[in-house]
């Protein structure tokens, strides 16, 4: 931790943090991408806890001093030696939850970067990212939505260490996004206890070409990369269509397709501006319409930046509106 005291230096602190897709197929729990989905969350010091869910997809958050964002702002001030135990809370997620869009690192994220910032900046981004890590386990996860961009990530249980880089130029992403939740916790569940050495040997390989791949800008590389032998082939059975879309989305002008983290959701990645884009579209909605299986598409691009960070005094106008109404308004001043 920085030598200089923590103290309370705003009334409240609103964060806007990106959402995740861990693994990008061959880099389990390694690799990691920002993407333009986001969580909000906010902070001020009060009287008596109270936490305010915004949005349609926090439906069964608790709303009591068990909630994630309560709880990990709480690390930050006990390591950061101060006492706040009473917050204001609010938070609107536009990530749905449970869908492998890394819902829960945005949450440990804004969390960590809005009572850090709170109290006055006391702890590193190592530090942040190092506490993310141990409370999420996947620093490709939190990487991504920390450092924004793509994260190349190892973790040894103790330390975690990453490289981020942007992500190539030209790529678009297409969230094939499962009406149905499916926990990490179950995705992990299923997947086997050891492995071939031909399996270990395959995925090393993709895992290294793929990040070369998308450091140096070879998008013509990315299907052949992209594939995996470690968690997609298990994951499959318990995510309809699945198996049909990895196979034949090239065929339809994805550059490629993958798990986004643990699922449901499938990523489909296209150049920008590809005259297939509805093509790929039609070809997800009704390979999943005929599995039985609802689906919300959404197109997304990489996200380059990590988190954006308000803090306000309660003078201020607009103090009190909902967290993504106070970012919207600052984004609009400097014409984000
Ligand atoms: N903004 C939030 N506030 C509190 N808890 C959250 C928030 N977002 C996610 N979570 C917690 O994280 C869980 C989802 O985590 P997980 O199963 O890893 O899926 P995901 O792929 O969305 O990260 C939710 O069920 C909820 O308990
Ligand atoms: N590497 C993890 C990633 C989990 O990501 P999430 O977004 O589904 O929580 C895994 O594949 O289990």
């Amino acid at each position: 931790m920085s030598q200089h005291k923590a103290t309370i230096i705003a009334d409240r602190v609103v964060v806007k943090v990106p959402a995740s897709t861990a693994n990008l197929g061959p880099g389990f729990d390694s690799l990691g991408m920002a993407l333009s989905l986001f969580a909000w969350v906010s902070l001020s010091p009060s009287s008596a806890t109270r936490i305010t869910l915004h949005g349609d997809n926090l439906d069964g958050v608790p709303q009591d001093k068990s909630n994630l964002v309560y709880e990990v702002a709480q690390a930050v001030f006990e390591r950061a030696g101060v006492s706040i135990p009473e917050l204001d809370i609010a938070i609107r997620s536009d990530i749905p939850l449970t869908r492998g869009l890394g819902s829960s690192a945005a949450a440990i994220i804004g969390a960590l970067v809005a009572a850090n910032a709170l109290v006055g900046d006391p702890l590193s981004k190592d530090e942040l990212f190092q506490m993310a890590t141990a409370l999420e386990k996947h620093p490709d996860n939190v990487g991504a939505s920390l450092f924004g961009g793509i994260i190349v990530s190892a973790w040894d249980g103790t330390r975690a260490e990453y490289v981020r880089f942007d992500p190539p130029e030209g790529m678009d992403v297409l969230a094939a996004i499962p009406q149905f939740e499916l926990s990490t916790k179950k995705a992990r569940n299923v997947l086997p206890e050891s492995l071939s050495f031909t399996d270990a040997v395959f995925n090393v390989s993709h895992s290294s070409l793929l990040t070369a791949a998308l450091a140096s800008g070879r998008l013509d590389l990315l299907r052949f990369a992209m594939r995996d032998r470690l968690h997609q082939p298990y994951r499959a059975p318990l995510i309809p269509g699945m198996e049909t879309i990895l196979s034949e989305a090239g065929d339809h002008g994805a550059l490629a397709a993958v798990l986004s983290g643990a699922g449901p959701t499938l990523l489909l990645l296209t150049e920008s501006g590809s005259e297939s884009s509805q093509e790929l579209e039609d070809f997800v909605k009704r390979t999943m319409k005929n599995e039985g299986i609802d689906v919300v598409t959404s197109w997304l691009a990489p996200c380059l930046h990590g988190p954006q960070v308000r803090c306000l005094s309660k003078q201020q106008p607009g103090f009190d509106d909902a967290p993504h109404h106070i970012i919207k308004a600052a984004e609009a001043e400097v014409g984000a």
